[in-house]
Formats: C-alpha cells, structure tokens, sequence
C-alpha cells in the first residue's frame, strides 16, 4: 500500500484527503497521481469502486493556480448524477486549496448556470451536451484550461458523444492535458480515445478479473414472466440494505417500481425521461435509506458511488458486457463485499457468455428460490429483528405485558406468534409488468451491437424480436450465499 505523503501531492491537498478519511492511496491512485501531477496524458483503468475520482482529482486540484479566477480544469461526465457526484468529491479534495468547483448539465435552470459562471470556478464539470450549449452561447470560456478529465471514457465515446467532445476540446488550447478514466475500455474504443490525445500513458492496475472479486455473482435462468415473483422472493431472503434494480427500458423501470410498491417494497425509479428535480430527489432519499430499493436503467450503472448498496439485481441482462461490469460496479465498493443477481431468460443465454469472456469470470448459476425459502427467508429476517431488539435492551415497558402472555400460554407459542406477525407473508397483489422482448440470439462479440439504438436521453436500447425457452436443474440458494461480507482494502 502507498501513503498519499509518496505521492508527491501538496501538504493542503494531504490534508483534505485525511478530512476525506482517506489513509492510503489505492493502486490506480498510487500509479495515476505522479503521472498525472507530471502533465502526462493517461488512460486509466481500474475496477469499480477503486478510487479514480481521486485519481484524477489530485493532479487536478494540485496544479490549478489558485491565484487566479478562471476555468482551468474541466471534467465531462456522460450523466447529470454523476456530474454532481464528481463535482462535489473534487470540492472535497480542493477543500485545503479552496478550489472553487461548478456543475453544469442538463435539466438545471441554464439562466441560473449562466449567472453561476460570471464567477468563473477553477473548475468545471459537465455533461457534454450543455457545456456544448454554454460554449456556443458565450457564456463558457475555456481558453485557459490546461487539464481535461473524461470520466467514463469509454460510455461517453460508445454513446456518440464523440462529436460533442470534439467540440468542447476545439475551445481548449493545444497544450493541454487529457485524462481518461473507466473501469473498462475496449480496445476500438481506446484507439479512438487516443486520437485526442498526446503519446497517453496506459495505466491499467494488474488484476485478473474485469469485476471486483468482493462481489459475488450470480445468474438466474428464468422465463420472463416468473422474473418477478422470483425478485421479490430474492429481496424476502436477501433483505439488502440498499438494493438497485436495473431494467432495460424506462418503461419497465416505471412498472417495476409500481410492482414492488403494490407488494410492499420501498422502491422508487430513475430514468431519462424523468424531470431533473425528481432524478435528483429520487437519488437523494435513497443515499439516505428512506427508499431502500432503486430502480434504474442503465443512467444509473456508471460510477455512482453510494454506500450501502448490498445488492444489485439485473432484473434484465444488460445489452452489452461493458454495462454489466458498472451496474453490479454499484456494489462492492472500497474494499466492502456486494452481491449481483442476474436473471437471464432462456433465449439470452449468449449474452451470459459473452459477459462471462468480457470479465473473464463464471456467474455461480442459482435455482430461484422456492415459495417456502422466501419464507424461511423472512422468518429469519423476523428473528433477527427480535434479536437486534433484545440487545437493543429498552424492554422494562413491556415485561409486565409479557409476563401476562406468559401465564396463559407456554413461551414457544407466545415466541410463535411474534414471529408469525413479524414474517411478512406472500404477497399476491396482482401487478402489471409488460414482457420484455429477450435480445436478439448473439453469436460473437463483433462491435456490431454497439450501434445501440439510444433516445433524446441517450439511453433507451432498441427493443428487439421475441422468444422463450426451457430452464433446467442446478443450484439452491441458501442463506450463507446471500449474505455480504464486509472487508476492507488490502
Ligand atoms: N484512498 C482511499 N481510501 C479509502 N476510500 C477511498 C479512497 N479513494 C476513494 N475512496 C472511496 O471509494 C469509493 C469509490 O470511489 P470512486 O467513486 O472514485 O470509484 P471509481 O473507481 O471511480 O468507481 P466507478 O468505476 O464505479 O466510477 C468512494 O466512496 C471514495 O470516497
Ligand atoms: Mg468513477
């Protein structure tokens, strides 16, 4: 492990990053920080979770000239949520430097961002589409920005953006430094990615695996229609703390999220189509736990970093295998353990290959569970809340009640009841969820289907031809496999 103080990094930079709680550099931080404080253009890639906002953030923060008012750093994001996230890390990071550090995206009032840059920050993160729009009205300049960050690399150059960023990189001058960060880059796409940039540095951490090995991957073979009972069952056995659930298109995540709350979940969902302000507050009581299920299209698979997420469910498979990689990337972050479910319909047992070679690890294939382990599931699940609530040890109110029980019936029965109350029985409300159509039978992996179909929010995958087939015997779940350990960096 690497101190930050090997680093090379400024004594205010040191000290925000110990106000972080951050003790030691991650790897691509250790390999990426002097690079980057040493002008070098880089592609850097490693897993998710590991640290690359704070990879980049550094250099950034650390060769801005804080003497002067103007836009000297800029960092393109290809979503609004993650624009916001990255902005509010590399104030983090600033904090000793008093950097200055401004968002700008979509769907945010443009008037309120105009009046926003007549204060040029040190720093600023877009998307690509409205910092476009700043750039042709004037109202950005960005004649002295000497360090360009692409977050995400690869999605924003997959998503077609690359004549958005073309355009943003012609308003910056020549000399200036370009740093590329995803947990994946496939190789056309870093060809492409080099086109604009001065003999990079690749930096790539060594690891076997594409995924982080603290998540445990599994994959459900099931016909569409029993996807959905099967997901509630999981979430009765599994009781993530947090969960994100990612459908295909808007309209299944708006059905899903309706589905779960008619049976009694707490979900709510996130998609382009939504108004910012709900994206936003959506986001929002899910960090803080009073929505403990969000689901997303894929708008919310790349690099969202949100503690607490035990679980990532792929109630469809994604189209392609960078996809996969982010959204189970959801979990598993900084050293913590996560658990990502796949279900995949008979028809789209190509695509679980052509995952499994992109990250070079097999899913554990598992049964969906039976009606009676949803139950076992939520007995235990009951009992563990009747445990946390003796040791919790605020019980005098209630000893006089319990001793009546008591006196007319025997303890295991009182016990019996308890739990019977406490397990929440299944649920049959009937619910709508439109079938999905699988993806068309893949046979290799030829590029062919990145020219995916995307809508105004640069997002929906085209829906595409229809079949379903046959599941067969393998696993059981138990308990022991869906509980997450926690571990920290080693
Ligand atoms: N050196 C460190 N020590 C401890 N925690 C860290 C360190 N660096 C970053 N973190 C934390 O790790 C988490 C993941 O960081 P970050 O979001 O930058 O990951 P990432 O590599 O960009 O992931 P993704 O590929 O999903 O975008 C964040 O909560 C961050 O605060
Ligand atoms: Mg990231």
């Amino acid at each position: 492990m690497t101190k930050f103080e090997e680093l090379n990094i400024s004594p205010a930079t040191l000290k925000s990053l110990k106000r972080m709680g951050f003790e030691e550099a991650t790897p691509i931080q250790a390999e990426t920080i002097p690079l980057g404080l040493a002008n070098k253009d880089l592609i850097g890639q490693a897993q998710t979770g590991t640290g690359k906002t704070t990879a980049f953030g550094v250099p950034m923060i650390d060769t801005i000239d804080y003497t002067k008012d103007i836009i000297q750093g800029i960092v393109i994001a290809p979503t609004r949520e993650l624009a916001i996230q990255v902005s509010e890390e590399l104030y983090k990071i600033g904090y000793g430097k008093r950097a200055r550090v401004l968002s700008i995206y979509g769907g945010q009032d443009i008037n309120r961002q105009i009046r926003a840059l007549k204060r040029p920050p040190h720093i600023i993160v877009g998307t690509p589409g409205r910092l476009l729009d700043h750039i042709n009205r004037n109202t950005l300049k960005l004649d002295n920005v000497r360090t360009v960050i692409l977050d995400e690399a690869d999605e924003m150059l997959n998503m077609g953006f690359i004549e958005d960023i073309e355009a943003i990189l012609a308003k910056i001058p020549e000399d200036h430094q370009t740093l590329l960060f995803s947990a994946t880059m496939p190789a056309p796409i870093q060809r492409m990615a080099e086109r604009f940039m001065k003999d990079p540095q690749i930096v790539r951490v060594k690891t076997k695996e594409v995924t982080v090995s603290l998540i445990e991957q599994y994959y459900i073979e099931i016909q569409e229609k029993g996807k959905f009972d099967v997901l509630t069952r999981l979430l009765d056995i599994q009781s993530p703390e947090l969960a994100i659930i990612f459908g295909r298109t808007k309209r299944r995540v708006d059905e899903l999220s309706e589905a779960l709350n008619l049976r009694g979940y707490n979900a709510e969902g996130i998609h382009g189509d939504l108004s910012q302000a709900k994206r936003l507050s959506v986001l929002r009581k899910f960090k803080e736990g009073s929505i403990d299920v969000l689901v997303a299209t894929d708008v919310a698979a790349r690099g969202l970093d949100i503690s607490g997420v035990t679980h990532v469910y792929n109630f469809d498979i994604p189209q392609d295998p960078e996809s996969y990689v982010h959204r189970i990337g959801r979990t598993g972050r900084a050293g913590k353990a996560g658990v990502a479910m796949t279900f995949i319909t008979p028809r789209e047992k190509s695509y679980l290959h052509v995952v499994e070679k992109t990250t070079r690890k097999k899913m554990e294939r598992m049964e969906p569970p039976t009606l009676d382990e949803a139950l076992e599931g939520q007995q235990k699940a009951a009992m563990e809340k009747i445990i946390q609530t003796i040791d919790g040890n605020n019980l005098s109110y209630y000893k006089q009640a319990a001793d009546e029980l008591l006196e007319e019936h025997d303890a295991s029965t009182v016990v019996a009841a308890v739990l019977k109350m406490l397990t929440k029985e299944p649920d049959t409300t009937p619910v709508k969820l439109t079938e999905e159509k699988p993806l068309p039978v893949k046979r290799d992996r030829k590029f062919d289907d990145r020219k995916r179909g995307y809508d105004s929010n640069n997002r929906k995958r085209t829906p595409m031809k229809s079949r379903q087939g046959h599941s067969h015997g393998g696993k059981r779940p138990n308990n022991s496999q869906y509980k997450s350990k926690s571990n920290s960096y080693k």
